[in-house]
């Protein structure tokens, strides 16, 4: 069994010449929530419309569902919801008449969807106002709420939380967890931003200049930006039980080698090789590690400009 919702095969798109997707291999598994980080102009938004069906491959070709001709591309598609661009809404409506005229302009049977979608995505007590009167993020919930009308079960959002406030984000990303932890709702998001992500994603991909760099785990990629000291000592018990015992914390990992990762109170990374050499212990390696997650992103990018 496929248990990817998409994947792409060597996706290319040229314009004019110009490369915006590079014989690009994405995949994103079902029940993720896949981050696509790249920043304005490397491709993402062009990847998005080809999935969705808004553009078509210079060369190259899609899979969803693990369906992958023309025709099953189409009834795939039913499956999918999506924001590309500004999500499309009648300013004079309210919220429930917005999600009532996009039912009906998209067939969708019963009215029960709208007053459980309305309170979904938190605007069930929006009452008379109209949507051209909503802040911002209330109206991307509105347009995720549109999206969320055929009960998808894959997606798509470009840049939904491009120009929210700091709440509007939070917001949004409680929401998008929510549906993917209740409803198993597989959701591609992307953004020139990896933080506004980090919280959500399990998964990453990132692309630059229309070609995907690296795809990575939640997991994989917090590894590589944890802020850490590496400690090699004579003695890893000894040093383990000191740090245990004189920082009181057990947020360290010990290597197959002995040397140990410290994760927890390294703010005062003076004050650790002290406590340790003052116990006894012989330090053969002591640094600080890691990065953060921007600076991880720029070097990444970083590294092929320069190809
Ligand atoms: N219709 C088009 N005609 C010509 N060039 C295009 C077209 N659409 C996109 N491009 C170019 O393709 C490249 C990728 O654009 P794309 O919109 O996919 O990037 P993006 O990562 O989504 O960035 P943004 O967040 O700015 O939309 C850019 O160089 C863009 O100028």
């Amino acid at each position: 069994m496929n248990d990817h919702v998409l994947q792409s095969n060597q996706l290319t798109k040229k314009f004019k010449g110009a490369f915006a997707l590079d014989k690009v291999n994405l995949s994103i598994r079902k029940g993720s929530i896949y981050g696509f980080i790249g920043q304005n102009g490397a491709g993402k938004s062009t990847l998005i419309r080809i999935a969705a069906g808004l553009a078509f491959p210079t060369d190259g070709h899609i899979e969803l569902f693990g369906a992958g001709g023309e025709l099953e591309l189409v009834q795939a598609r039913k499956r999918i919801g999506s924001i590309i661009e500004n999500p499309a809404l009648f300013p004079n409506m309210t919220a429930a008449e917005n999600l009532e005229a996009n039912r009906i302009l998209r067939g969708i049977p019963g009215k029960e969807c709208i007053g459980r979608t309305l309170a979904l995505v938190g605007l069930q007590d929006t009452g008379r106002k109209k949507a051209k009167n909503f802040s911002l993020g209330m109206k991307q919930r509105l347009g995720l709420g549109i999206a969320l009308l055929s009960d998808p079960e894959f997606l798509i959002l470009d840049e939904p939380t491009n120009g929210l406030d700091p709440m509007g984000v939070v917001e949004m990303r409680e929401l998008l967890v929510r549906l993917n932890r209740e409803r198993g709702i597989t959701i591609l998001i992307s953004s020139h931003i990896l933080s506004e992500v980090y919280l959500l994603a399990t998964h990453y991909g990132i692309i630059h200049h229309g070609r995907l760099l690296e795809q990575l785990t939640a997991q994989e990629l917090k590894g590589k930006c944890q802020q850490y000291i590496h400690i090699k000592s004579d003695n890893p018990d000894k040093a383990s039980a000191v740090i245990q015992n004189g920082l009181k914390t057990s947020d360290f990992e010990v290597m197959p080698d002995g040397s140990i990762k410290l994760y927890g109170k390294i703010e005062r990374p003076g004050e650790i090789s002290a406590l340790l050499v003052s116990s006894g212990l012989m330090l053969e390696q002591f640094m600080p590690m890691g990065e953060d997650l921007e600076s991880y992103f720029t070097k990444r990018i970083g590294g092929i400009s320069h190809v």
